[in-house]
């Protein structure tokens, strides 16, 4: 029965399947076209109804199968593979999310509030002390704005904090004004090295001067403490050894380096008026020789030339003879000595410097061992206006801020060397060939020796017709016009007014190569600054497409999950139903059990067993019970004694066979636990395995209609088996053999094989089918039982049995209950009647009493009303 739907099944559950159609034969051709158990049971052996109904249970197990109940295997293998395919995307996830993270990390920061929070805007902020500072303030909690015009300072100083919402980085010249409501003001701003400062020697004292007044200004506005970086250059060539603050210096006034010097002295001056005039809160710094990690590699100041040098074992170039002295402190110490006297209320100027003091060939010797490099130390040509000594006397320093160095020099070199290294090792953004200054630099005498000149930062040739715009920082001269800017050409134009204008002194000013050099320069300066611009603009579209794919993975992780939600709701809900429908069958065996219980009892309570009320059983109850219809058993009339009599061995036969049945429903509950179940399912799938293999068995044509006709018992009891086909009738004749009536069967030769066993146990008595212990008892399940009542139903008012929905195979077996039944009653017909029935039978070579067609007999039952 394995092609059976659900819907088939169903229906063969039900328990009023076998009808027994009393009154209503007008229904018989709905149940012939509702026959769909006509083409049950191809399988012979399966004929034994103990069998059907433990396919019942197969085909509950089918049922299951049909509704997606999986094997537990596939479904767990599923289930891993789901999971192994989640932690697979939860990994993925976590590295993307580092990924974008990478981008956002930033340094830790101090958490301050609003009250202790300052707004700190820190000119030159991406130069080389204004980074670290930056750093350090970031790190305490304080919102930090830098400006920077990226002359001489780097937007990679700084990118750490990019994105950081406490700071903020602002591509401006100080030499313009800018407003800004800060607290306090760091001004840094300015080239610092001497190849630098000497480049653009009127840029120098703009920055230095214009650009302190503007600063001021807005501290003046905003009353904000501003602290100037100074430097131990105004010292000049000093003549007072170590210096201190009171000294006041010893300055070449038109000497090359006095572009810076002097504007530092001059913006010191600034502060003080500032101070004195608008009560301005100041503070001076006098910054000495300072060095560290991210000093341009083309600084051109005497650490990062040395280290250098060393590094990639070139000679180590001293300019002079080297007994130069030079204090260095490392850049930490400095910036946490600003800090210090920002932080104090000290405005009289301040030396920041460490007092170690080597002389330059020392120095030299120092960093050689440092570095563990052969490089040879060279002399060259000593620097014009070189300071001679310079050692700072940090004494107030000391009283003022409780300030001194930490770091040692040499601990400060070693760290400084490995960054440096590490700038080589990475290919070093530019490639450091300290070279022999040009001579044509204004302000720069002429070549003495060897004076380490910077290259220009990007050497980029433009690479279009176009005038840049001015990039040397000094676009208008700020004390001419300060609200007019001229036009890129104009300033070209002015430009080379300028430069024509420059005395013959210095002819090699004009030369076209040196204008050249400049525009060079001008051109890899915005062009670093582009690509500075291009690269951050690339890494913020890279964190887009890094955040695009996390959300992608998100969405992917989300929908495994759903999908493994969903498998095991699904497999859930099989296993459920799974175990409603075992539920159900086991509820229902035991039902089986309670009804033949109740049954027997009825049977012997009853003094008239068909006159059972049982209308207060439920209906399945009901139709098991003898009394089918409870109106008509309770309008049977009074019977007689012989009748009464007959009823009763009736009932105590159907009792037997009750009570044979109970035993086998009883094993059949045991039988259907889950494990018993499992068994089932696996062996209904191993049949339907070997059914799918060997070729599918013929099946008899198909029956339309099967008709048992039952008539009244007086007579012997003519039933015919109707097949569409005239060849398939067989009577069913009936013989007086000893005491009892014998029924045989005459099959349609083509079933006979299939149901060679079911007949040829018909005539044996009920008794003696338990007591042989045949594999086959005749009471095995519900339908038996309903057999069999029916039968004891039809012994009472003859009836039209419908077996429209049953197959040859069950249809034989129901025969045989009936004779068996019959068996009893037709004891008692007269001996006349039946020898009469037999010579009919004899003449006839059959008996046929409504000698019939079997279709017209099924026409004549159609027209009854
Ligand atoms: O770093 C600093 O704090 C100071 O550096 C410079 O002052 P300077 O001492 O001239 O700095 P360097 O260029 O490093 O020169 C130091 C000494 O080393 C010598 N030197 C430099 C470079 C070189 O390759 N070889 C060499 O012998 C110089 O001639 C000089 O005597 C600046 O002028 C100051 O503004 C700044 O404050």
């Amino acid at each position: 029965g394995s092609h059976e739907g659900p819907a088939k099944l169903q229906k063969q559950s039900q328990p009023g399947n076998m009808n027994v159609n009393v009154e209503q034969p007008g229904k018989f051709e709905r149940f012939v076209a509702e026959s769909d158990l006509m083409k049950d049971d191809e399988n012979g052996q399966k004929a034994s109804e103990v069998e059907s109904n433990l396919k019942d249970v197969g085909d509950e197990e089918e049922s299951l199968r049909n509704i997606g109940t999986p094997n537990m295997e596939v479904i767990s293998t599923r289930i891993e593979a789901l999971e192994k395919q989640i932690a697979n995307l939860n990994a993925q996830l976590v590295i993307q999310q580092r990924l974008t993270n990478f981008t956002k990390t930033f340094p830790p920061v101090k958490f301050r509030d609003e009250r202790t929070r300052k707004r700190i805007l820190i000119t030159g902020g991406c130069g080389f002390v204004g980074s670290h500072l930056v750093d350090k303030l970031m790190a305490d909690g304080h919102e930090v704005l830098a400006l920077d015009n990226y002359f001489t300072g780097r937007k990679r100083n700084v990118e750490h904090w990019i994105g950081h919402p406490n700071f903020e980085l602002v591509h401006h010249d100080v030499v313009n004004p800018y407003f800004v409501e800060v607290d306090q003001i760091y001004h840094l701003a300015s080239p610092a090295s001497p190849p630098h400062y000497m480049y653009n020697p009127v840029k120098t004292i703009k920055t230095n001067t214009i650009g302190t007044i503007n600063m001021l200004g807005l501290a003046k506005r905003v009353k904000a403490t501003m602290l100037l970086a100074s430097t131990s250059e105004i010292y000049g060539d000093p003549e007072v050894h170590p210096q201190p603050e009171e000294y006041w210096g010893h300055v070449n006034t038109i000497g090359p380096r006095s572009c810076y010097d002097e504007g530092k002295r001059v913006a010191e001056s600034l502060m003080v008026a500032y101070h004195k005039q608008e009560n301005v809160s100041i503070r001076i710094a006098r910054i000495f020789n300072t060095f560290g990690p991210r000093m341009h590699m083309n600084d051109g100041r005497v650490v990062s030339n040395f280290i250098i040098q060393a590094l990639q074992k070139q000679p180590i170039t001293i300019y002079g003879d080297g007994g130069q002295t030079r204090s260095f402190q490392y850049v930490s110490d400095l910036v946490e000595g600003l800090i210090a006297l920002m932080e104090s209320d000290s405005f009289i100027p301040v030396n920041l410097g460490n007092p170690e003091e080597h002389t330059i060939r020392h120095f030299a010797e120092i960093i050689r061992d440092l570095v563990d490099s052969e490089s040879q130390i060279v002399h060259m040509d000593a620097q014009p206006d070189d300071p001679h000594q310079r050692k700072p006397d940090i004494r107030r320093a000391d009283k003022l801020l409780k300030w001194k160095p930490k770091v040692s020099m040499r601990e400060g070199l070693q760290k400084t060397i490995e960054y440096f290294r590490g700038q080589l090792a990475s290919g070093g953004r530019l490639d450091h060939t300290p070279k022999r200054p040009r001579n044509s630099l204004p302000g720069v005498r002429p070549p003495q020796g060897g004076v380490v000149v910077s290259k220009p930062l990007f050497v980029v040739k433009p690479d279009n017709g176009r005038a840049n715009p001015p990039s040397r920082g000094d676009g208008y001269d700020s004390f001419d016009d300060d609200d007019i800017r001229p036009g890129p050409s104009e300033y070209i134009k002015t430009q080379q007014q300028e430069l024509t204008q420059i005395p013959d002194s210095q002819p090699k000013c004009n030369t076209p190569r040196r204008r050249q050099d400049e525009s060079d320069s001008k051109v890899s300066h915005l062009v670093s600054c582009q690509l500075l611009k291009n690269r951050l603009h690339n890494e913020q579209r890279e964190k887009e497409k890094v955040e695009r794919q996390r959300n992608e993975l998100s969405a992917q992780l989300m929908k495994a999950d759903r999908e493994k939600r969903e498998e095991i709701d699904r497999v859930k809900k099989a296993y459920e139903a799974k175990i409603q429908t075992m539920d159900n069958t086991i509820r229902e065996l035991r039902f089986d059990e309670s009804r033949v219980d109740i049954t027997i009892a009825s049977q012997m309570h009853a003094e008239d067993p068909d006159t059972i009320d049982c209308t207060a059983l439920e209906p399945r109850m009901r139709f098991a019970s003898p009394a089918v219809h409870s109106k008509k058993a309770t309008a049977v009339p009074q019977r007689s004694g012989p009748e009464l009599f007959k009823a009763q061995r009736n009932a105590m036969a159907a009792m037997n066979n009750l009570n044979s049945a109970k035993p086998i429903i009883k094993q059949k509950l045991a039988q259907t636990g889950p494990e018993r179940l499992q068994q089932r399912i696996n062996a209904n799938a191993a049949a339907a395995a070997m059914k799918a293999q060997s070729p599918p068995a013929k099946r008899p044509p198909m029956q339309p209609q099967s008709v048992l006709n039952v008539s009244k018992p007086q007579h012997a009891a003519t039933t015919h088996y109707d097949n569409a086909k005239p060849q398939q009738d067989f009577m069913l004749d009936s013989q007086t053999q000893q005491h009892h009536h014998r029924v045989t069967f005459q099959l349609p030769p083509e079933a006979s094989g299939e149901m060679a066993s079911p007949v040829t146990t018909t005539s044996a008595p009920v008794k003696q089918c338990v007591k042989k212990k045949r594999k086959k008892p005749i009471l095995k399940s519900r339908s038996d039982v309903k057999t069999l009542l029916a039968c004891l139903k039809i012994r009472k008012n003859p009836r039209v049995l419908n077996f429209a929905n049953i197959c040859p195979q069950k249809g034989a077996i129901l025969l045989q209950k009936v004779t068996e039944i019959t068996e009893v009653e037709w004891t008692e017909v007269p001996e006349e009647e039946a020898q009469g029935e037999e010579s009919n039978d004899s003449t006839n070579s059959k008996c046929r009493k409504d000698s019939k067609d079997p279709k017209k007999l099924v026409n004549e039952k159609k027209n009854k009303p």
